[in-house]
């Protein structure tokens, strides 16, 4: 006999965790983050605001802001060994491998390791959003033979990880907007990589061990990845035809395109995406290309006549982060910077009420084979 459990492909539907976190509400299309609205959050707050609601429990006053930008930024610097060995990668190696990289040999610095206590899970997430940045903006010049860049401390969280990034001081529209991209992606319930990075921190491993798997986990093209492949594909096609001949392409091809589409809001499309499509509208107009965005919104609507389907927050972060001169490689690394504190915010959470992950499986394999049959 078989296990008669109910078996759902990908657990779908399924709830896997009790959280205090954050929650999809599709039913009346909010995104709820300990008790906002992380649309409504991100018109009128910033990513630090974000961090602190996730790290401490609210959102900051003016001074809690200044204390908490003053502790990520005392935790800028990354251990020189750390990025001597991303040195010692081949320069074809993917930023997000660099980075895995980066976050596993953390752990290595910290003396405190083996402490579960919410206070040292806190250090730790916050020297981790001090370094992440760095790690991100430097490994991509150090993997392109480029002199790496230092973090600014005269500088706002979000304006230092651009400038890193690109060397040139943002301007305040660029920090605004690269900043609401960073609030969108920092939290969002239970993806795939946060819920990696519970299954490992269920075993009661480390922050480092369970943010190493969630960046290989953020990585693929399904899940993260997807805002890389999406630049990709607006930058094979370059003018609106072209990019309306690769959709009907990949559609008679049965391929799918990447940034549509989404597990949890289906057949909607993705509240964040709409914010990152305002965005990009800004900053079009304000650099006197419309390109990207008439490409942008020629796509969604074959994507929505065609399949049904609608785009979700890779869609127009990818453009967006074009248009502010990104590396298209380092896409899917700012996602795991700014998932970082929500990441962070899970693997305490599940610490602190911890049961080991352990499901079964439904067995589809041979039975009563002998070795010496
Ligand atoms: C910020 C984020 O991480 S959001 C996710 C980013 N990922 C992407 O953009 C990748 C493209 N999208 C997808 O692959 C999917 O929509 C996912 C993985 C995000 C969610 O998909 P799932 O819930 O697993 O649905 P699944 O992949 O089974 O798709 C269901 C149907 O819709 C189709 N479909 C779903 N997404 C797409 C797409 N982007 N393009 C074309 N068809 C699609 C599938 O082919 C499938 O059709 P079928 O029933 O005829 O076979
Ligand atoms: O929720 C998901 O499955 C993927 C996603 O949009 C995210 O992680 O931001």
């Amino acid at each position: 006999m078989g296990n008669t459990m109910q078996f759902v492909p990908g657990l779908e539907g399924v709830v896997a965790v009790e959280t205090g976190i954050s929650f999809l509400d599709t039913v009346e299309s909010e995104i709820v983050l300990k008790g906002y609205d992380l649309i409504e959050l991100s018109k009128s707050k910033g990513y630090l605001d974000i961090v602190h609601l996730l790290m401490e429990g609210s959102l900051p006053n003016e001074a809690e802001k200044k204390a908490l930008e003053e502790s990520l930024k005392k935790n800028y610097h990354v251990p020189e060994a750390v990025m001597e060995m991303i040195k010692l990668l081949p320069e074809s190696t993917h930023p997000m491998d660099a980075l895995r990289t980066g976050v596993s040999a953390l752990s290595g610095y910290d003396k405190d390791i083996l402490d579960r206590s919410h206070e040292s899970n806190l250090n730790r997430a916050y020297h981790l959003l001090g370094n992440v940045p760095n790690i991100v903006a430097n490994s991509y010049h150090i993997l392109n033979g480029e002199e790496t860049v230092e973090p600014r401390q005269d500088l706002s969280y979000s304006a230092n990880f651009l400038y890193m990034i690109t060397g040139k001081v943002p301007s305040e529209m660029e920090e605004r907007i690269f900043d609401r991209s960073l609030v969108l992606y920092s939290e969002h319930e239970l993806p795939n990589s946060t819920f990696t990075a519970r299954v490992i921190a269920s075993t009661l491993s480390d922050l480092y061990g369970a943010l190493t798997g969630a960046v290989a986990s953020l990585k693929g093209h399904l899940h993260g990845g997807a805002n890389e492949a999406v630049m990709e594909m607006l930058k094979e096609a370059g003018t609106v035809e072209k990019f309306e001949e690769l959709l009907y392409t990949k559609l008679k091809n049965k391929e799918k395109v990447m940034g549509f589409g989404h597990r949890v809001y289906m057949k909607k499309m993705d509240p964040r995406a709409l914010m990152m499509k305002e965005a990009l509208k800004e900053l079009s107009e304000a650099k006197g290309d419309n390109t990207l965005f008439e490409m942008c919104e020629v796509g969604e609507k074959i994507m929505a006549q065609e399949k049904g389907l609608f785009p979700n927050l890779d869609y127009y972060a990818a453009p967006v982060y074009w248009m502010l001169g990104i590396p298209i490689p380092l896409y899917t690394p700012i996602f795991f910077s700014s998932r970082t504190a929500g990441l962070s915010a899970h693997v305490m959470e599940q610490h602190e009420n911890n049961r080991l992950f352990r499901p079964r499986v439904n067995y589809r394999g041979p039975r009563g084979l002998h070795p010496n049959d």
